[in-house]
């Protein structure tokens, strides 16, 4: 130590007062020697003898090291020649920082250091992934100093057999050690190792000051501490809070630290035709930053909740947002479940990368472990502690808010059919299920009412994260297994490949129910030729669209295959297998339930892939008697009722119309969306029940009340000030209203016809029309109500 004190004195250091020495559960700390009053310089190191990128220029002015890694200030590549400095010194008398290298630590106690069996406790958490990047970094290093700075600087670097081991070395040392050291533009701040400054050791509650002194070219180290008696240990503060920060760079950590806290990344999927306004949206909010620290005892930040509202917005919430009528503090039950069930679904995938058993944090005071495994498990628990904070958090709002909808009475009504078919269909369908294990033990198909849901049967609640449906790797059915059960089939999609295996014999071996299906689907499918006198209504429409739709696959299909299909029974197939795929992160797939599990936007079953099965589980809780149901994302009751051959009353309340006004000139449909996008309207509008402000909305339907003419003079004049229209927004309105109740007795008188002739699946599919136009009527009156009032 006495080599170090003169060496820094010599070359201008200013020590006096302060020793080194060894502090129980340190190591070696700065001591003084005599008394520091408050606010006191307690030394100062002259810029010279300190280590950084900025010197090495002047040690080894010609040598470079390429970027290895990505960002533009990546911390290793910026530091990489101070690394290999240390490194290729590490033994070398003559060096001129010999002194203060000769009494770094020979060995530390960071996760670099650590051995495999070690390192693999932390699996899983930022801290294994930052090793194995520092790891990789150091390798490039290694290869481009053998294999190119070797031949160029013969004078300056020779081989190493133990250049990584050096290197990981001088990594730990520069980071366990260095400081921020100020440097005249354009360098700024630099990271800089301070010989004999730096045995200073870290103490949360310590006050320093350091001051960088650009002239007189010295680092000064101040106490803002009452005095320091001599003694007395001089402590710094390393001002880093998480265990993570603490291991990674000084290789210990902090039990029960109360800085802990946990980086979590927002990512998110949004559907590729909503992509654009939802970053609309959160450009117009000003959100830049998707990074959060979650902390333990802390609610979940606000401006986290605000970002997973926005990007769980459904396309009419985000049409709703522009329309203003939204309000980001909280945008519905639906938004609000989502977005909770994001953030959940977020951390219990962060929670299970670690792979750990609550009982492996039983040791950590045990001796049987050794300094660095108690580290480790230290960390990860408090990573654990953390995450499962949140998790409950979420799930405690999860689960307010499921009651506050449940106390709102839903009625979870459903249209229901009955038909000879489905005498034994449950049955049949539940005694499948079993001999695969495709569902929880708990659950089973019903037929409540003539209607197929499933359900916890049982007496036990399901809880939250419980597998609740397993497909067996058997059953899952992708492209590629399509094509290997069956080679002959080669058809263009994945949906027609799908059909046509369901029609073949090895499908019906494996799943018996399949002619039971097509039956089912036959009955239940609206076809356009059903509905002949309702042609004029938009619905007929909608039917057409997807009858349209299947036709021309019908075409593509029968190209590719001999198999013998009626087009209407093919167009309802299709519609059925379009509904079956599962698009997740780890592929398409076909679901091979029979029966879906009914629509409800407020839920929505994970879909994870372990052990080669497809698992889906729920993060609400399953009480006796509740029924399993998914999320399919489409609100709306015509898509439900075509798609899906089944409408929920309990959602209708989150129906929306279609504001769509049609020109007689369709070619002059772009000029009419240009005008909208230069007033910042959105280019088609979705009305809701609960909808409160129409001001966009009038400014839309005074858009597509003008002639083709008179757009194209706007557009030209680049208008961005477009009135309202209320008075024709009304009358829109109450055209369409009038359209609606037209339908209203027609339908009616359907019914009757139906239920006289006992036709059972009309009934069902008339009455699901009839709940569909009755829903459509309130979101238009409720707009008149609003409209009307102002007037
Ligand atoms: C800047 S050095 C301080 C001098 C060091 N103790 C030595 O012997 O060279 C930082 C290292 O000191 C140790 N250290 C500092 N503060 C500590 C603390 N509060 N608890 C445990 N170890 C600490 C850690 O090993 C850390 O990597």
């Amino acid at each position: 130590m006495e080599d170090i004190k003169k060496w820094v004195i010599q070359n201008g250091g200013i020590i006096d007062g302060v020793d080194v020495k060894t502090f129980e559960g340190y190591g070696r700390g700065l001591c003084a020697n005599k008394e520091f009053k408050q606010d006191e310089i307690i030394m100062s190191i002259p810029y010279s003898i300190q280590i950084n990128r900025i010197n090495l220029n002047h040690i080894w002015p010609e040598v470079k090291l390429p970027k290895f890694n990505e960002g533009d200030d990546d911390r290793d590549d910026l530091n990489g020649l101070v690394y290999l400095y240390l490194a290729i010194n590490k033994t070398n008398p003559k060096c001129f920082h010999w002194p203060y290298i000769n009494v770094l630590p020979k060995t530390y106690d960071c996760p670099l250091s650590y051995t495999i069996d070690e390192l693999n406790i932390m699996k899983g958490t930022k801290l294994y992934v930052a090793v194995e990047k520092i790891n990789a970094f150091l390798m490039k290093v290694v290869d481009y100093y053998n294999n190119k700075l070797i031949q160029q600087f013969p004078q300056y670097f020779q081989p190493f057999d133990d250049l990584f081991k050096r290197l990981q070395w001088a990594h730990q040392s520069f980071w366990s050690r260095a400081f921020l050291v100020i440097y005249p533009q354009p360098f700024g701040e630099v990271g800089s190792l301070i010989p004999f400054c730096d045995f200073s050791n870290h103490c949360t509650q310590a006050k320093v000051t350091y001051i960088s002194n650009t002239r007189t070219e010295t680092f000064s180290f101040q106490t803002n501490e009452e005095v320091v008696k001599p003694g007395e240990q001089i402590f710094n503060n390393y001002r880093i809070r998480s265990n993570e920060k603490l291991l990674l760079g000084y290789g210990f950590v902090e039990e029960n630290n109360p800085c802990d806290n946990l980086l979590l990344r927002i990512y998110f999927e949004v559907d590729d035709n909503q992509y654009n306004e939802i970053e609309e949206i959160l450009k117009q909010e000003e959100i830049k930053s998707f990074d959060f620290f979650l902390k333990l005892d802390e609610d979940i930040p606000l401006e986290l909740m605000r970002i997973l509202r926005i990007v769980n917005l459904s396309i009419i919430e985000s049409n709703q947002y522009f329309q203003g009528n939204i309000n980001l503090n909280y945008v519905s039950d639906r938004n609000e479940l989502a977005a909770l069930r994001q953030l959940n679904r977020q951390l219990y995938h962060l929670l299970h990368l670690m792979e750990f058993k609550k009982e492996d944090f039983d040791c950590i005071h045990s001796h049987s472990i050794n300094y660095h495994q108690k580290c480790a498990l230290i960390y990860k628990k408090g990573i654990v502690d953390i995450i499962e904070h949140s998790m409950k958090l979420c799930q405690t709002s999860i689960k307010r808010i499921r009651d506050q909808i449940v106390s709102k009475h839903l009625n979870y009504e459903t249209v229901s059919c009955y038909d000879f078919l489905f005498e034994n269909f449950c049955d049949n369908l539940n005694a499948w299920a079993s001999q695969i294990h495709l569902f929880h033990p708990n659950i089973q198909y019903i037929n409540e009412n003539h209607h197929i849901i499933l359900k916890n049967t049982s007496n036990e609640i399901l809880h939250s994260g419980e597998i609740l449906i397993s497909i067996p790797e058997h059953y899952i059915l992708t492209s590629e297994i399509i094509k290997k059960e069956n080679p002959k089939i080669n058809q263009p999609s994945f949906i027609l490949q799908c059909i046509e295996y369901l029609l073949s014999e090895v499908a019906q071996k494996k799943f018996p129910f399949i002619p039971l299906i097509l039956k089912y689907i036959e009955a239940m499918t609206f076809y356009s030729n059903d509905f002949n006198e309702f042609e004029d209504s938009y619905f007929f429409d909608e039917i057409n669209c997807v009858e349209d739709d299947g036709i021309q696959n019908y075409q593509a299909f029968m190209m590719n295959s001999n198999i013998n299909i009626s087009l209407p029974s093919f167009v309802g197939l299709f519609n059925f297998v379009d509904s079956h795929i599962i698009t997740t992160s780890f592929g398409k797939f076909y679901n091979p339930l029979p029966i879906l599990p009914k629509h409800n936007p407020y839920t929505c079953l994970e879909k994870e892939m372990k052990d080669s099965q497809i698992k889906l589980y729920n993060f609400n809780e399953i009480y006796p008697g509740e029924e399993i149901c998914d999320n399919y994302q489409d609100d709306s009751s015509i898509n439900q009722m075509i798609h899906f051959l089944s409408l929920s009353k309990e959602y209708l309340s989150l129906d929306y119309f279609d504001a769509k006004v049609f020109i007689s000139n369709e070619s002059a449909q772009p000029l009419y969306e240009e005008l909208c996008v230069l007033n910042h309207l959105p280019t088609e509008i979705f009305l809701t029940q609960d909808q409160v402000r129409f001001d966009v909305f009038e400014k839309y339907i005074a858009i597509y009340s003008m002639s083709v003419n008179k757009v194209k003079l706007e557009l030209k004049n680049k208008n961005t000030s477009i009135e309202g229209n209320k008075i024709k927004t009304v009358q829109y309105l109450h055209s369409e209203l009038e359209v609606l109740q037209d339908l209203l007795p027609l339908v009616n008188e359907k019914i009757n016809i139906a239920q006289g002739q006992n036709q059972i699946n009309r009934i069902k599919q008339f009455k699901l029309i009839d709940m569909h136009l009755n829903e459509q009527i309130n979101i238009i009156q409720n707009a008149l109500k609003h409209l009307e009032v102002k007037n």
